[in-house]
């Protein structure tokens, strides 16, 4: 049902946010290309006919005023719905979202961001707090051989034997933060080579999935919530994903992570996490029997082109991918803004 009813819907609802964004691209100011795409795909998802719910978004419903944690989404929550929507459409589904993947990157005008969501029925995405997570993801060949728990050398060294390479010819992602020192100098000393990002590991960690991109591994820190989205991508496209919450300030050092070890503790168990140190894999973050992702470029990245626009229009590309029909949809759309642009938004 996700995917014949919304599949094509959630990619005008990624490009939207995509358009919005881009906009902004370059001018350095990072809360308004945020902002703009976080109104644009509300506006979008809100045509759809479905009954959504927000499990991850822009935050806590008093900080965010849009697409925050439990917002309802899409026409078939109106009371009404009944008179207008087919008993399908009344599926109560979840929704995780990040408009703007990579802020800094589209103020800054650099690669790899993007605006991004995945849909399951009811519960089957993980409610991530706002936390940071530790990840590693992986091809698939390695799935269930590589384990978070064990060293970076020894991933590396079963990633070598899984794609038959040597460990020199593997590149693996790392977020260019002071928490990250000990574990790239792991990597360098392993043999294996390092791609530093300032941000944007979600498509760092979905090109772990697909063959051709030159990453194959993404290790190390990250945000929880972005975790699940990637997780859900992983888990469609059948590669390697695992995740463990991280509570403990002095862990990550930099950003926010609440006050304390014990404060962050006692969030987690007012959320119903009893096992915090618990490691999670693709199918516990996206468990959900059907899994829809969708994602678009705003700057230019390793798998899709940023958006481009042209007098009267703009070219944007997109990736849908489904646990469904197990299939990774590239879609690439010409947006005219001419006379088609009062279509687009009414
Ligand atoms: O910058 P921090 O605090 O290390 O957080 C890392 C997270 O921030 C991101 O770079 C996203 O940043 P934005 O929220 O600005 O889009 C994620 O890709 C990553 O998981």
């Amino acid at each position: 049902m996700l995917e014949s009813t919304l599949g094509l819907e959630i990619i005008e609802v990624v490009e939207q946010a995509a358009l919005a964004s881009a906009r902004w691209m370059g001018k350095g100011e990072k809360n308004t290309a945020d902002q703009v795409a976080v109104e644009a795909m509300r506006e979008r998802m809100n045509r759809i006919h479905m009954r959504g719910r927000i499990v991850i978004g822009e935050g806590e419903r008093d900080d965010a005023p849009m697409l925050y944690i439990g917002e309802e989404v899409g026409i078939c929550t109106r009371e009404d719905a009944k008179d207008f929507c087919n008993p399908d459409e009344l599926i109560e589904i979840d929704i995780a979202v990040d408009p703007c993947e990579g802020t800094n990157l589209v103020a800054y005008g650099q690669n790899g961001s993007m605006a991004v969501l995945a849909i399951s029925e009811k519960g089957g995405l993980f409610a991530a707090p706002d936390f940071y997570m530790k990840k590693l993801a992986a091809p698939a060949v390695a799935k269930g051989k590589v384990d978070i728990s064990k060293s970076a050398t020894e991933n590396l060294k079963i990633m070598s034997e899984c794609m038959d390479r040597a460990v020199e010819e593997l590149v693996v992602v790392v977020m260019d933060r002071p928490r990250h020192k000990e574990l790239i100098q792991e990597i360098r000393e392993a043999g294996a080579r390092v791609r530093l990002i300032s941000d944007g590991d979600v498509s760092a960690a979905i090109c772990c999935g697909f063959a051709g991109t030159n990453i194959h591994a993404l290790m190390g820190i990250g945000a929880a919530p972005e975790g699940v989205i990637s997780a859900a991508a992983m888990r469609c496209l059948g590669g390697h994903f695992q995740g463990q919450l991280i509570y403990d300030p002095e862990v990550v050092k930099t950003g926010l992570i609440g006050e304390s070890k014990e404060s962050n503790l006692a969030r987690l168990k007012d959320m119903g996490i009893n096992d915090p140190d618990k490691v999670y894999d693709a199918e516990e973050l996206a468990s959900g029997e059907t899994v829809l992702f969708a994602a678009c470029g705003i700057t230019p990245g390793n798998l899709m082109e940023g958006v481009r626009f042209f007098g009267g229009g703009a070219r944007t590309q997109s990736l849908v991918i489904s646990s469904q029909s197990r299939t990774a949809r590239f879609v690439d759309t010409i947006h005219m803004f001419d006379e088609p642009r009062a279509l687009q938004l009414k």
